[in-house]
């Protein structure tokens, strides 16, 4: 009998799997020889990969990762469990039928492929790849892509498989945002500015045709157009940049010393492009970059948090994975 299953692979980048120098070293070997991540020549960088990135890196980001670390382990994975089942939870409901879903990460554990294994495992011949990028990058969905393709490349009969490219614009996605931010300023009240700052990426990659830049541009727009801000009361940035090239501007470290200066003391800030709260948002963000704003001069910092597994959220997953469902 043929199966007719549908399963659904949850992908996010993935994490080390302790916080420590060795583990963080492996993970960053494995994401950052990825030339999706890195596109320099082989010869260029792998020297430098391997001769200074590696040798020195692991030790101070372990560091950054112990500041953060839940008793689950990493944010990243703790959190991406959460998600992996409040949407099986929420697909059951909405479909009326068990949708098993897998988490598979582009880097590290689980990978990709233990995470289709288990779909297969469950009789699943059709799989929705729903990398939680909400902004399509050559660096990021791209990259998960590569990494079911080349899982494929090994496989006699491989499963049917859509994929979700992205999904900047997405209504539910973006009413979730301005959820969340009204929320939050329900609770904690408003500052002078919203500060959207997304992960950056090489601004070459770019210029080269990667629809990144725009994506989040419009994610910034429909956000404030939806919250009735005005020019002024936000601004998107791109933080985490890498490397000595230039990266998407402005950049949210710039920004946060820059803005007490220009008579802006209070600020809400969220990090749309990450689906999950980890290294990036909760070190980089909620504490480096308050005590960058505060030892500018500024006098309120409010982060708020990713979308994590809140209802909507994992409604709006829901959603997604439908709509690939339909026809098939
Ligand atoms: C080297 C270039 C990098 C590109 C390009 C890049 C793009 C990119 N990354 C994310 C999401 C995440 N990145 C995370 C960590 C992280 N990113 C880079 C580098 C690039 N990212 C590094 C080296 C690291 C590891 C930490 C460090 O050494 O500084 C994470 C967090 C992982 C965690 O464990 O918590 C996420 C998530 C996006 C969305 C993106 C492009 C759009
Ligand atoms: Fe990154
Ligand atoms: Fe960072």
């Amino acid at each position: 009998m043929q199966n007719t299953k549908t399963g659904v692979l949850l992908v996010n980048l993935g994490t080390p799997e302790a916080p420590t120098a060795p583990a963080v070293r492996a993970f960053l070997k494995q994401f950052l020889s990825d030339p999706r991540v890195v596109d320099l020549p082989r010869w260029q960088w792998l020297p430098i990969l391997n001769g200074i990135v590696l040798r020195f890196r692991p030790k101070k980001v372990a560091k950054a990762y112990q500041s953060v670390w839940q008793e689950g382990g990493s944010p990243l994975m703790v959190i991406s469990r959460e998600q992996q089942q409040a949407l099986q939870a929420r697909l059951q409901q909405d479909v009326g039928q068990s949708v098993p879903v897998a988490l598979g990460m582009t880097y590290g554990a689980p990978s990709m492929r233990q995470g289709l294994d288990e779909l297969l495992e469950q009789g699943c011949d059709k799989v929705v790849l729903l990398p939680l990028f909400p902004q399509y990058s050559c660096s990021t969905s791209g990259a998960a892509f590569d990494a079911i393709a080349s899982e494929f490349a090994g496989m006699r009969t491989f499963p049917h498989l859509r994929m979700v490219r992205d999904y900047h614009d997405n209504p539910a996605y973006i009413d979730a945002l301005a959820n969340s931010i009204q929320s939050h300023w329900n609770q904690h009240g408003r500052g002078q500015k919203l500060l959207m700052s997304f992960h950056g990426v090489p601004k070459r990659f770019v210029q080269e045709g990667d629809i990144y830049q725009s994506q989040c541009l419009r994610t910034g727009e429909l956000v404030a157009a939806r919250l009735g801000l005005s020019e002024g009361q936000w601004m998107v940035c791109f933080q985490s940049r890498f490397g000595k090239e230039e990266w998407l501007t402005p950049y949210t470290d710039e920004t946060l010393e820059a803005l007490p200066q220009q008579g802006v003391k209070s600020i809400d800030i969220i990090t749309p492009a990450f689906s999950v709260d980890c290294l990036e948002t909760l070190e980089e963000i909620a504490i480096e970059g308050k005590s960058e704003f505060l030892a500018a001069g500024g006098e309120a910092y409010h982060f708020i948090p990713c979308l994590n597994a809140e209802p909507d959220h994992i409604a709006m997953m829901s959603e997604l994975v439908q709509k690939e469902m339909q026809n098939w």
